[in-house]
């Protein structure tokens, strides 16, 4: 049977990042996509014109229409917004033992906020402790953990400090560490292990919604039951195609494609999976 697959994010009406990266990532990885919307944005390529946030009760009641008639195998978050958001949804979550990626969302890559400043300590208090995994890019992770990231050694030590929030698995993606010629994501898990995930980067302007994306093809693959590195692994090669074959749309940054997994990489992967 397909597995089920949830996202509670920011709706994007340009199509290339938020809820709508997350349900086509979850459409071709072979998974039924479920949504909570957090928040509405008018964007497109070339930035976020205007938020509207949805009441906080109301993305509950979508949450809870979901979960009372799927049996949902993963559940990723992206842009939550504000402290209530954070705390109502954390608090719907907290009990359900389903597999939860955060998405730690916080600016767009126009500058505009996706996350209000005073909403980082429950994202820290609430969320993080049930997470099993969290994807910071490495602004993120700086302003999570307080912690100025310029080289390899603070990358250890920003990483140590989200893991002591209490994530099973934290992922600082490299997407944004400067000259370098690869894409490396680094995971690090609580008993100590860790594993690099590389990739040649590509020198393009349209990325878009890769976080979002990314971070969907995470929960789908977990969804079906594959293991986190497997997950990891196979989510970097779908996000990989979906820059490399970019679809050239829009004025700004455009988005990724995503038929470019199916279409070049997977051979067998997603029946076998
Ligand atoms: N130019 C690139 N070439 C190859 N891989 C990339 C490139 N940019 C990002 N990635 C990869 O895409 C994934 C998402 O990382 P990224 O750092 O872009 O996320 P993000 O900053 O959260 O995105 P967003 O701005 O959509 O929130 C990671 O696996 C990263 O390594
Ligand atoms: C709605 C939404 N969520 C996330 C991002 C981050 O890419 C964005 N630009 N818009």
């Amino acid at each position: 049977m397909i597995s089920v697959t949830m996202t509670i994010a920011g709706s994007d009406s340009g199509g290339g990042a938020g809820i709508q990266a997350d349900l086509k990532t979850f459409q071709e990885l072979k998974t039924f996509g479920t949504s909570s919307i957090t928040a509405l944005t008018a964007q497109n390529t070339l930035g976020v014109q205007d938020v509207f946030p949805v009441e906080a009760s109301f993305i509950v009641k979508q949450i809870n229409a979901i979960l009372e008639d799927f049996d949902v195998k993963a559940i990723k978050t992206g842009m939550l917004f504000s402290s209530t958001i954070i705390r109502e949804v954390s608090n719907r979550l907290k009990d359900t033992k389903i597999p939860l990626i955060i998405d730690p969302v916080m600016i767009a890559k126009g500058g505009a906020t996706l996350l209000q400043s005073d909403a980082i300590d429950a994202m820290i208090q609430d969320l993080f402790p049930i997470a099993t995994i969290i994807t910071p890019n490495i602004p993120e992770a700086e302003a999570i953990s307080g912690i100025a990231i310029k080289s390899e050694d603070d990358l250890q030590l920003a990483a140590q400090k989200l893991l002591s929030f209490g994530p099973q698995v934290v992922i600082l993606k490299g997407g944004h560490l400067s000259d370098e010629s690869e894409a490396i994501d680094r995971v690090y898990f609580q008993d100590g292990t860790t594993l690099n995930f590389t990739a040649k980067r590509l020198p393009t302007k349209d990325t878009h919604g890769t976080g979002c994306t990314f971070s969907a093809a995470i929960t789908a693959f977990i969804a079906r039951g594959f293991s986190i590195e497997d997950a990891i692994s196979e989510a970097k090669k779908y996000i990989h195609a979906a820059i490399s074959h970019g679809l050239n749309l829009g004025h700004g940054h455009g988005p990724t494609n995503h038929f470019a997994y199916n279409d070049h990489v997977n051979k067998e992967m997603v029946s076998n999976g």
